[in-house]
């Protein structure tokens, strides 16, 4: 699978139609995404939706749906009938092989051209290497959770997903030990001196695609500046900047 050409996805991450779709209209042209989650979709549904689809930025709909095989075939059903489709949505790599495969066989179901890339959460960017022991992961010892990352990464990819979603720290050892094509998506995204908030395992733009991102989740460093269009300029800029200076 190609790398899109502008890395960019920016989290719309707002219950306001009008802020949603505002930023949508901004951003068109400077990024290659925009992302609805639980947020939006929960207050606005399918209105909301296609009122963010009018800026006509392809949108990633992370919707994280995790239940069993035939809940999530019937959710993932009721999404495919979007107009216009999402080109991407997710599911949690830790509902199982069943799940991620009957997840596969729906959005199939879609001709080739126009079906979303499905992709799985692995171990989300919030979550350290504490929060996993405390929730009775064995991880063997070791102080990341990459290892555990891997694990689902190889499910995802044996049952036919078209890529994951994974934090930069695991990056490295998921492009060497998961076979390609295989799009890696990746949130947890901070500019130097940009806050954390929430997130645990981060990384800058620069080095995230260095070492193996297709796609940048962003979202409070580009929603909450002053101007979102600009602040996404200028992490591309940054990234420019630091490809020319690798190839140097
Ligand atoms: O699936 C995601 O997009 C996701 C997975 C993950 O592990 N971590 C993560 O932060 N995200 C999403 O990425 C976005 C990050 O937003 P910021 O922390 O504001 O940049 C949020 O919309 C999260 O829901």
């Amino acid at each position: 699978m190609a790398p899109p050409d502008n890395p960019i996805c920016v989290a719309l991450d707002t219950t306001d139609p009008e802020t949603a779709a505002g930023l949508a209209r901004a951003l068109a042209g400077t990024v290659g995404y925009v992302k609805i989650g639980l947020e939006f979709f929960y207050a606005h549904g399918r209105a909301g939706y296609e009122r963010v689809a009018e800026a006509g930025v392809p949108i990633f709909l992370d919707l994280k749906l995790h239940d069993i095989p035939n809940t999530v075939a019937g959710g993932l059903r009721a999404l495919m009938s979007l107009d216009p489709l999402p080109a991407i949505v997710n599911v949690h790599a830790s509902g199982g092989p069943a799940m991620l495969r009957a997840a596969r066989e729906t959005v199939a179901e879609i001709d080739e051209a126009r079906r979303p890339k499905l992709i799985a959460v692995t171990v989300l960017t919030s979550l350290d290497v504490v929060d996993l022991t405390t929730l009775g992961y064995n991880l063997g010892g070791e102080d990341t959770p990459t290892g555990h990352v891997l694990t689902l990464a190889r499910l995802a990819h044996d049952c036919g997903l078209d890529g994951v979603v994974c934090s930069a720290n695991d990056l490295r050892a998921l492009r060497r030990r998961v076979p390609g094509p295989f799009l890696t998506v990746v949130p947890g995204i901070r500019p130097e001196n940009a806050a954390h908030g929430d997130q645990k395992r981060v990384a800058t733009p620069a080095s995230a695609l260095a070492d193996g991102a297709d796609i940048l989740v962003i979202g409070r460093p580009i929603t909450r500046a002053d101007d979102p269009a600009e602040a996404a300029r200028a992490i591309l800029d940054e990234i420019g900047s630091a490809r020319s200076a690798a190839r140097e």
